[in-house]
């Protein structure tokens, strides 16, 4: 078995792979003698010879003992593939980044993964398979006498199995993780704050997915890496292979089962990388809260003056690019904790979508697409490797995984002081919700339970209607608990350190999806630096019909006639028909919250429906 140096390693579970002879390395006696005969032993030259101390060996231990079956009890047998030049490394001032050893990784994905490219940026185009996206209705919790505080039934994202189950799927992606020459184990950590940090081991069979999470998780420096001991977590990606659908549970052959006791994950049927990313995203949301830390699924910046803003919303709202911003300080673009010390990210990279993507529009991603970077799913010619950001044709959602410090103002390490602003984004395709609202405190609560964005369906057959989502918390896919236990530390840690609510609209204006249009990229810049400023904190206000909310008569930059909705719809009673729907199912959508009895908000309850949108039909 072969490991590569480092948090990513590659590592083969045969005991020792196939040597070739190479053909004997001709004679020129006229020339300096080289000490090598063969072109094996030259290659061998080139290379500074490996020292394994006892560090290693407890590491390659540690491995074996990971990926042994829990049947026969026994690891496969280790050794390490490529030391790269780690010794050389150690005790010196590194960071935490260190991608030169991605390049045996890089180097795997293109030669042994169908699909995988250097582009012409440098970045490493690859295929994520028959999955483009999550599979919420196959992630699975392990139900057990430990896990009776988390979120079940209704409305929770947390499909429950039973630990026999659990551990029938884990003997399965163990046991083709072992039928491999090869496999990747990256050891890195998660969560800037170092009181609070978690360490996790990723052993995937693709050399794609452990690149991703290379980028995606926070690198250990070498002397961390070599301190690293036993992870606190364990995750088992078997994406290429299925779960057997003979199996109890089993409702597809995906399954992404996450078991809090064991402290592992087991990923069966699905390659998108994602699903790891936003598995331990999951895991935070449990472990934190038992921390009195609170875990957000929010983008985070700074401003060169230290106040910081959060940027909640679901998929595709803006929270990576508006978190990327040239005139601020970059924290991180999805997973955040927000303790009595202050914003910690949770991650070491960001995963832009790309699609349209545009140098002009989103300089600092454009330029994060270099080398290091993983492309996933994108379009590009097979000849000049010239990416086309236009092209839907393997999906729409195409993305780019990146180390955090690719982007030029990234603040590392990733932390900050309270926030000063929390802004709720919204992708309005009905196009009611004003580009921008201060929001009461009360009010703030309720847009963040309610956690509203709507779909456009599919681009391609003309005009559809729009889909209202809510997803409490703006991530009900990935919270534990019940979602008011969040919005009470919210409201606690809002209250406490005096952060202003906003929600933003960065959907539609001018009407409904298929007769307005998107608003700007450059308006809402313009309407968020204008919240960063302090300029929208004293303004002159109006309240809109329905929703009640306060929307600004002036922004700096932003046509006044676009603050209200109703100004751009040219079918005033159509506009007032959308804005009762959209109302309408914000009610319905509450009603499961108002009725929950013991969320912990139980004494603002009545306080926080009533923010909401008021009406009679
Ligand atoms: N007015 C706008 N505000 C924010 N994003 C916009 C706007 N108009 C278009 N977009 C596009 O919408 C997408 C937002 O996606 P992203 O920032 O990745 O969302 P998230 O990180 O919340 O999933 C990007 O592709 C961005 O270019
Ligand atoms: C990767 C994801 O995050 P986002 O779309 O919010 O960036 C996801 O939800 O799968
Ligand atoms: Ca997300
Ligand atoms: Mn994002």
């Amino acid at each position: 078995m072969e490991a590569k140096d480092g948090q990513a390693s590659w590592l083969g579970t045969n005991g020792y792979g196939s040597r070739r002879e190479e053909d004997g390395v001709c004679h020129d006696d006229s020339a300096t003698p080289v000490r090598a005969n063969t072109v094996d032993e030259l290659h061998s030259l080139q290379r500074k010879p490996q020292v394994v101390e006892d560090r290693h060996r407890l590491q390659l231990q540690s491995i074996s003992a990971s990926l042994a079956s829990m049947t026969c009890g026994i690891g496969p047998k280790l050794i390490k593939g490529d030391p790269a030049r780690k010794k050389e490394m150690v005790g010196k001032a590194v960071t935490h980044h260190q991608h030169h050893i991605t390049v045996p990784t890089i180097t795997h994905a293109i030669k042994y993964e169908k699909g995988s490219f250097i582009t012409s940026s440098g970045a490493l185009a690859t295929l994520s398979g028959a999955k483009t996206g999550r599979s919420p209705r196959d992630k699975r919790v392990v139900k057990d006498e430990t896990t009776d505080d988390l979120w079940w039934g209704k409305g929770s994202p947390n499909i429950e199995m039973d630990e026999h189950t659990f551990l029938i799927n884990r003997e399965r992606a163990v046991d083709y993780l072992n039928s491999l020459d090869k496999v990747f184990v990256n050891d890195q950590f998660l969560n800037w704050d170092p009181n609070n940090r978690i360490k996790v081991r990723i052993i995937s069979a693709r050399a794609y997915h452990s690149l991703f999470m290379h980028n995606m998780c926070i690198r250990p420096t070498y002397e961390e890496l070599e301190n690293f001991g036993e992870p606190d977590f364990t995750i088992y990606n078997a994406g290429q292979f299925p779960c057997n659908r003979y199996t109890h549970y089993m409702t597809s052959s995906t399954s992404i089962d996450i078991n809090l006791k064991r402290r592992e994950m087991v990923i069966l049927g699905t390659q998108y990388a994602g699903e790891m990313k936003k598995g331990l995203f999951s895991v935070m949301h449990y472990l934190m809260p038992k921390k009195q830390i609170l875990s957000l699924h929010s983008g985070c910046n700074m401003g060169r003056g230290g106040d910081v803003a959060l940027f909640f919303g679901l998929s595709g709202t803006g929270k990576t690019t508006l978190s990327t911003d040239r005139n601020r300080i970059l924290i991180g673009d999805d997973e955040h904790c927000w303790s009595d010390n202050g914003i910690s990210n949770i991650e070491g990279g960001c995963y832009a979508k790309c699609i349209d993507l545009s140098q002009e529009k989103e300089p600092d991603i454009w330029d994060a697409i270099k080398f290091g970077t993983v492309l996933e799913n994108v379009v590009f010619d097979e000849h000049s490797r010239e990416v086309d950001y236009t092209e839907k044709s393997v999906t729409e959602n195409t993305r780019a995984a990146y180390p955090i410090e690719y982007i030029a103002n990234a603040k590392i390490p990733c932390v900050g002081p309270h926030p000063k602003n929390v802004i709720l984004l919204a992708c309005d395709a009905f196009g009611v919700l004003p580009p921008v609202s201060k929001l009461s405190h009360a009010q703030t609560m309720y847009h963040f339970i309610s956690g509203y964005t709507a779909l456009v369906a599919g681009t391609e057959d003309g005009i559809k209607e729009p889909q209202a989502t809510f997803s409490a918390c703006f991530g009900a896919a990935f919270i534990m608990l019940h979602p008011t236990r969040y919005a009470a530390m919210l409201a606690d840690k809002m209250k406490k350190h005096g952060a202003t609510g906003w929600l933003v609209n960065t959907g539609w204006i001018g009407g409904s999806y298929g007769v307005g249009e998107r608003i700007s990229l450059a308006y809402t810049r313009k309407i968020i630096d204008a919240i960063h400023s302090g300029e929208l904190l004293d303004t002159s206000y109006k309240k809109t019909d329905v929703f009640g909310l306060d929307i600004p008569r002036k922004v700096e930059g932003v046509p006044s006639e676009l603050l209200d909705p109703i100004n751009t719809w040219e079918d005033k009673d159509s506009y007032k028909l959308t804005l009762l729907k959209l109302a309408d199912l914000f009610k319905r959508n509450f009603k499961v919250f108002a009725d929950y009895k013991n969320g912990g908000v139980s004494d603002l309850a009545d306080e926080i429906a009533a923010a909401g949108p008021n009406f009679l039909f």
